[in-house]
């Protein structure tokens, strides 16, 4: 126990002596306002161009993404136009504050970046802990370092296990994201800018229980109290409730990044799902059954969204969280028991 305290706080010190801040963060600039108060703040930083983890950034590179962020009539925050846009255009990429494997796949999607292996996945798996984990390149191992140090000096076994029993995926990207906290590579407030979902009563006393086994694992590492101190139930639950509506599902697509560009449809097949990850920028966008954007993935875990017609200045850009071919009774329930809204998109409000 003695030595896991001391690789924690050994590690706490290396980052403090390396200058690494809580503020060097994706998006940590931003008000953490979940109403209008925050937009005018957002909206800044996307006209500036991101800094940080998270990179928001056209093709073209360095200029900022033709978009902003503004109250909507109806649906909350969302994501606008500042100029025309063509069809098939790139609107920006976005790197996820935190991204995990589905747990089922750990030996065959790149632990950091959710990139499918090719075959061989023996050179770079992690001989470091009991469960292989497969890295795609020494970068994505390199890159993993912070949280992966602070990942193995707790014992995971009780907390994954109850999580794989129940087929629970949100709660892998939490235990990330606490382990990320905890190394200094992100501020514990990161995700406090995103709609939270209403958490109904009934799904308290299960989230209960993994914020107490979560909690044990770091506890039993006998780390110095500071280190954790973030990590209290509220905050387990806050952020619980943000994943619930702002993760996004990766599925990777393979083929030529250029070709999946110039497709102007959002009927890209995409392989089976390969990870849960959740984006700031991304997590912007409303729904609407019928889309004038699309996210999707190419290799990793870096979310490309693109309009899928012309778009003039001043429009909202919203994707399709589901299925849009179902029809409006299906979708309604979906959007209402998955999502927790009542879709007013102006096909659902003409009865389609
Ligand atoms: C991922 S967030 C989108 C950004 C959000 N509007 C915000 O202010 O942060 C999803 C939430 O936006 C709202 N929303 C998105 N699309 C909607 C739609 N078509 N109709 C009504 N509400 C919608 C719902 O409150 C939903 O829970």
């Amino acid at each position: 126990m003695a030595s896991v305290a001391g690789a924690l706080r050994r590690w706490a010190l290396r980052r403090a002596r390396s200058g690494a801040t809580r503020s060097n963060l994706p998006w940590s600039f931003l008000s953490t306002s979940t109403t209008g108060a925050g937009n005018d703040a957002v909206s800044e930083q996307i006209g500036q161009g991101a800094s940080g983890g998270e990179k928001a950034k056209t093709s073209a590179g360095s200029i900022p993404p033709p978009i902003r962020v503004s109250l909507t009539d109806s649906a909350g925050r969302g994501v606008f136009a500042s100029r025309a846009i063509g069809a098939g255009d790139l609107i920006h990429t976005a790197s996820p504050v935190v991204a995990h494997p589905l747990p089922s796949l750990l030996s065959k999607v790149c632990y950091y970046c959710l990139r499918r292996s090719s075959g061989d996945t023996s050179v770079l798996s992690d001989s470091s802990c009991s469960s292989a984990r497969y890295f795609c390149s020494d970068e994505c191992k390199e890159k993993s370092k912070g949280f992966l140090e602070i990942e193995s000096t707790s014992s995971w076994s009780a907390y994954d296990t109850h999580c794989k029993e129940r087929g629970l995926k949100y709660p892998f990207l939490v235990k990330r994201l606490a382990c990320m906290v905890v190394a200094g590579t992100v501020s514990a407030d990161t995700l406090d800018i995103l709609q939270p979902a209403s958490l109904h009563p009934d799904m308290l006393p299960e989230m209960e229980a993994e914020y107490e086994l979560l909690k044990l694992a770091f506890v039993k590492a006998d780390p110095e109290e500071a280190l954790i101190s973030f990590l209290t139930k509220q905050w387990f639950l806050g952020v619980m409730a943000r994943i619930r509506i702002n993760a996004f599902r990766v599925e990777t697509v393979g083929g030529s990044y250029e070709d999946l560009l110039d497709l102007a449809s959002s009927s890209v097949v995409a392989d089976s799902a390969v990870g849960n990850a959740v984006y700031i920028l991304p997590s912007f966008y409303n729904h609407d059954c019928d889309p004038n954007a699309h996210i999707l993935w190419i290799d990793n875990m870096d979310a490309k969204l693109k309009v899928l017609r012309d778009i003039e200045p001043g429009e909202e850009l919203r994707i399709c969280y589901i299925d849009a071919s179902m029809d409006w009774e299906a979708r309604q329930s979906l959007l209402y028991h998955g999502f927790g809204f009542q879709c007013r998109c102006s096909r659902c409000l003409s009865g389609d």
